[in-house]
């Protein structure tokens, strides 16, 4: 399981990179869940991250506009992300959900093949009135992406697993396995949820609260410590 980190400033994925994370997630929690950061923080992050590790950026809480999404993945590919996040937060349903993500998808490999696309959604959706979580590998599927990933939408404390049974979270990797997908998982993740995400055959789990000293996501920040434990408690699974 690969350990993804998502710092908000070069400052913090230096300790994201020190601490050996996996992959180093742009993000601008001030905007939301899947806040989208700007192209010079982008810009920055990349060029401090080693080359072969990949730099993923979020295009934000996504509403149903595959014009301008299409435009936000152009200037994060651009800026030199290469694992595309996409929150599907104001679709109301798969096909909406679809019509943004294939348009990512077409955006991103027009430009670079080996580029990652990611569809994410929200393990608790029925709080903000988005897509059902459940939908999502197959959103991912029949858009042409590479990852089905799931978060929380509000960040209150609660984490995937208040949301969504260990049962529904396996259905969730096997279908998007059966998909020929990656599967990503995040949302508050403890220490202690890391081995029941691997168990169940989780790809990618994403922190940023669990990666952070001196406060929570919004009020500390990473720490190699905190990242090293991760990374240590994963490998040691
Ligand atoms: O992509 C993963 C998110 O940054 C998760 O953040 P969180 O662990 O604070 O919920």
């Amino acid at each position: 399981m690969l350990l993804l980190v998502s710092p908000i400033n070069p400052k913090e994925a230096i300790e994201a990179i020190k601490g050996g994370a996996d992959i180093i997630d742009v993000k601008n929690p001030k905007e939301g869940s899947l806040g989208a950061s700007f192209p010079w923080i982008i810009r920055e992050i990349r060029r401090i991250t080693p080359d072969n590790m990949l730099v993923s950026a979020t295009l934000g809480d996504v509403p149903y506009k595959p014009g301008t999404i299409s435009l936000a993945a152009l200037g994060a590919l651009t800026a030199g992300a290469d694992y595309i996040k996409v929150g599907l937060y104001g679709t109301k349903n798969s096909k909406e959900a679809v019509d943004v993500m294939e348009n990512v998808v077409k955006t991103i490999k027009d430009e670079k093949k080996e580029a990652f696309v990611v569809a994410a959604g929200y393990a608790d959706a029925h709080r903000v009135g988005s897509l059902d979580p459940m939908e999502i590998p197959n959103v991912a599927y029949e858009a042409g992406a590479d990852v089905a990933m799931l978060d929380t939408a509000v960040k209150d404390g609660k984490t995937l697993f208040d949301f969504l049974s260990v049962e529904e979270l396996r259905d969730f990797v096997r279908e998007a396995h059966n998909l020929g997908l990656k599967a990503a998982l995040a949302g508050s993740i403890k220490k202690e949820q890391l081995r029941p995400l691997d168990e169940i055959g989780c790809d990618i789990v994403g922190v940023r609260g669990a990666a952070c000293v001196g406060g929570d996501r919004n009020t500390g920040t990473i720490h190699r410590s905190a990242v090293t434990e991760l990374k240590r408690l994963i490998e040691a699974i």
